[in-house]
């Protein structure tokens, strides 16, 4: 460890050296593949490379600045793509790569799968090239200002004129406005509207049609609609780029074949024809959107992770008696508990979130063969690991700014817009305790159906166990033990359905189930978390029995897991021990060896955070620099801020001087 205790600026060469594994080796692991890693890689140092790309001075620009910045951003990045004749695997990494939040993010991310997902062949065949080519742009416009998470509350109405062959899109109420929808304040000309269908005198729900918003020619407003920005929003720079809109239709007409058809349609006459599929597919692009969320929580994590863990290798304070080194920050061992759970759930994770691609792929395929028996499933799934993942992830980029200590505070750590740009992921695409209730409603249905000796499936499988596991004890003795995969999945596999099993109890006791639900909320909550930690901790298991290549790696990846399990199982002692899974020295034991898997993870902590491969573009900290010389480039930073473009401050002739030279005196001096 003597490199580790150095103090030169080359630091982290020294973190380096120490190192037991495969870095690259590792970098494939965390990528997926070899294929993966190059390609990121080529993208990452694209866009570091450009410097219509930079982002250094991002927070001082004022709203107006920053918009334009992101429009000049994403033309520029399309330019490239087009130049370049990027494939859509490289195209949506450089975007990733540009890392500033944009109308893109809709067009890509929601509008187009919204008319691939429910439009019919003849109208993807419409849209989809004119999307794709950016002949149009477009947005997901769903949420009104009174009602987001109600779906089937929206208001706007899309009303069938058997005269015109229209629909006439309204908004009745000041509430159904439409609130929210990322790109229509200034850049969408299109948007997929989620609107109240009504047709021959009744109201048939939420149904999606494709409504024009503005001029192809000059991008203004078409007659009968009223669309702005909603206004600034948390922190400076950050989301700000995004212009979130408010949307209002006055008896805009749309041509019938502009509602999404391929779920259900509506004839020339007005009649209301709805085909077999599930009514639940009209979610689908939240099923999908929530899926990519995943992914994204594991990026963000791993950013912050990057940061804090090469700052807290450079970072020295105290110990130094009679005149020796001070002590890195990372060698605390408090610093290392409430850091390393973070590094290890950033990989807990990235690997979940694979498994939920996959996860999504195979229930697509199954759609298109008609098989909807695995939707419920994708639904729990997507709607559960979205949620436990963005709320740790936003806690956790919060703790690293914490971890950092005052440094973490300023704008130039990266953190706080970190921060900022992500802590909405709690709410949008479905506030997270809403989505965690939908989980509950999953797993209370699935307990429900054990009796009747229907054998759950996917996830929930281990409920079929339900005779062993109400009744099973650990068999850990020693902290070593709890190295044990299968006495892990055992406990948080009986954590789960005990509390699964004890709510069903409660809710039945309850005059009726709907009050039963209500009133056990807070516990079908916690439910729906052990249920969900459950599927990660799983995951990352099955994620080892795969083939990892490399020196190393596997090892470092069993105490990652390990210590993601562990931890969980430490924060969650009340849990195991309610529920007798554990006994009160089984949990100390664990915790035992939380401490011993942290030491094992120290010397390989800044190498863990290497295999990310960001480049310090992306990351954009100058407590996260590859190099580790943080203190010249915090001292640059700080020169760079508008406040110091002049020696004397604006405003010191009106407010300063005339105070510092003033001939008043109180009374009572
Ligand atoms: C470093 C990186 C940083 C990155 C950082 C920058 C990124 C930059 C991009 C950001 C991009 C942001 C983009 C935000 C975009 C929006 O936020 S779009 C708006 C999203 N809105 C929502 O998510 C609303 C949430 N609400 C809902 O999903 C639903 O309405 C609810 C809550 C599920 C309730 O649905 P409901 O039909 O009223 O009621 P419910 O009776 O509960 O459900 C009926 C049945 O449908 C089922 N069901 C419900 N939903 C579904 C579904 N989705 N699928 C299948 N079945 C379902 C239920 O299970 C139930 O089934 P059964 O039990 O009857 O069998
Ligand atoms: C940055 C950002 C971008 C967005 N982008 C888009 C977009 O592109 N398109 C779009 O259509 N929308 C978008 N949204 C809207 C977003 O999807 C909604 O805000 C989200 O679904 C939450 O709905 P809400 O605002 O109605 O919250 P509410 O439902 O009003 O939540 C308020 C509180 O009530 C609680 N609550 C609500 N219902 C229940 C319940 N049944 N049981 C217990 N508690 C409950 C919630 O937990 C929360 O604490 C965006 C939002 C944000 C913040």
């Amino acid at each position: 460890m003597a490199a580790v205790d150095g103090g030169e600026v080359d630091h982290l060469a020294g973190e380096r050296a120490t190192a037991h594994f495969d870095v690259d080796a590792m970098k494939v692991a965390w990528a997926g593949s070899r294929h993966a890693v190059e390609v990121n890689d080529r993208m990452a140092r694209l866009v570091a490379s450009d410097p219509v790309f930079r982002k250094d001075t991002r927070t001082m620009l004022s709203r107006k600045e920053l918009f334009k910045d992101t429009l000049k951003k994403a033309a520029h990045a399309w330019k490239r793509i087009v130049e370049l004749r990027l494939t859509e695997e490289e195209a949506n990494l450089l975007r990733l790569y540009v890392d500033q939040p944009g109308y893109v993010d809709l067009h890509w991310g929601m509008f187009v799968p919204a008319i691939k997902g429910q439009g019919t062949e003849e109208q993807q065949k419409k849209w989809v090239p004119m999307a794709y080519k950016f002949q149009i742009i477009g947005c997901y416009a769903q949420t009104e200002l009174g009602h987001g998470s109600n779906v089937q509350g929206l208001e706007t109405t899309a009303t069938f004129d058997p005269n015109t062959d229209e629909f006439v899109v309204h908004s009745p109420t000041l509430t159904s406005s439409k609130w929210w929808p990322g790109g229509l304040g200034k850049a969408s000309t299109h948007a997929v509207v989620y609107a109240r269908l009504i047709t021959q005198g009744k109201d048939y729900g939420i149904h999606g049609f494709i409504v024009q918003l503005r001029s192809l020619d000059d991008h203004s407003p078409l007659p009968g609609i009223t669309l702005g920005d909603i206004g600034g929003k948390f922190g400076s720079g950050a989301y700000n780029s995004m212009d979130n809109g408010v949307l209002r239709f006055d008896h805009v007409r749309i041509p019938r074949d502009q509602m999404l058809m391929r779920l259900s349609q509506v004839t020339r006459e007005g009649k209301y024809v709805h085909s077999d599929v599930p009514k639940q597919l009209l979610y689908g692009t939240m099923v999908y959107v929530r899926q990519t969320i995943v992914a994204d929580a594991s990026k963000a994590l791993s950013r912050a992770v990057c940061i804090a863990v090469r700052y807290s290798a450079i970072r020295k304070q105290f110990g130094s008696q009679a005149g020796g080194p001070e002590t890195q920050v990372l060698n605390y061992k408090t610093q290392q508990s409430r850091l390393f759970p973070l590094l290890a759930s950033a990989y807990a994770y990235r690997f979940v979130g694979e498994w939920l691609k996959w996860l999504y792929t195979d229930v697509m395929q199954k759609l298109e063969a008609k098989d909807y028996s695995t939707l419920p499933e994708a639904h729990a799934c997507t709607a559960g690991l979205k949620s436990v993942t963005t709320s740790a992830t936003a806690d956790a980029i919060e703790e690293c700014r914490k971890l950092c200590g005052g440094h973490g505070y300023l704008n130039s750590s990266g953190l706080p817009e970190l921060f900022a740009v992500y802590v909405p992921a709690c709410t949008y695409e479905g506030d997270n305790v809403v989505l965690l209730l939908q989980v509950a409603r999953f797993l209370m249905k699935t307990v429900s159906q054990l009796a009747s000796g229907k054998q759950p499936v996917g996830t929930t499988a281990y409920m079929g166990n339900i005779q062993y596991l109400m009744q099973c004890k650990s068999a850990v003795n020693t902290a070593g033990d709890w190295l044990n995969p299968a006495a892990i999945k055992e406990v948080f596999e009986a954590r789960a359905l005990r509390m699964a099993v004890n709510c069903a109890q409660n809710i039945s006791k309850a005059p009726s189930q709907e009050e039963g639900f209500s009133e056990l909320s807070p516990d079908l909550l916690e439910s729906a978390v052990a249920h969900v930690q459950l599927i990660i901790v799983t995951k990352f298991f099955e994620k080892l029995q795969q083939d990892i290549i490399g020196h190393g790696v596997k090892e470092q990846l069993q105490n990652l897991c390990n210590i993601y399990a562990l931890f969980l199982l430490h924060k969650h002692l009340g849990d195991f021990l309610s529920t007798g899974c554990i006994t009160p020295k089984q949990g100390a034991l664990a915790n035992e060896q939380l401490g011993r898997l942290y030491a094992q993870v120290r010397p390989n902590a800044v190498a863990l955070v290497d295999a990310f491969d960001y480049t310090d573009h992306y990351l954009s900290s100058v407590l996260g620099r590859y190099d580790g010389d943080v203190y010249p480039a915090l001292y640059a930073e700080a020169w760079k801020d508008p406040l110091n473009e002049t020696v004397i401050p604006d405003g010191y002739q009106e407010h300063l001087r005339p105070l510092l030279k003033q001939q008043l005196k109180f009374s009572r001096l």
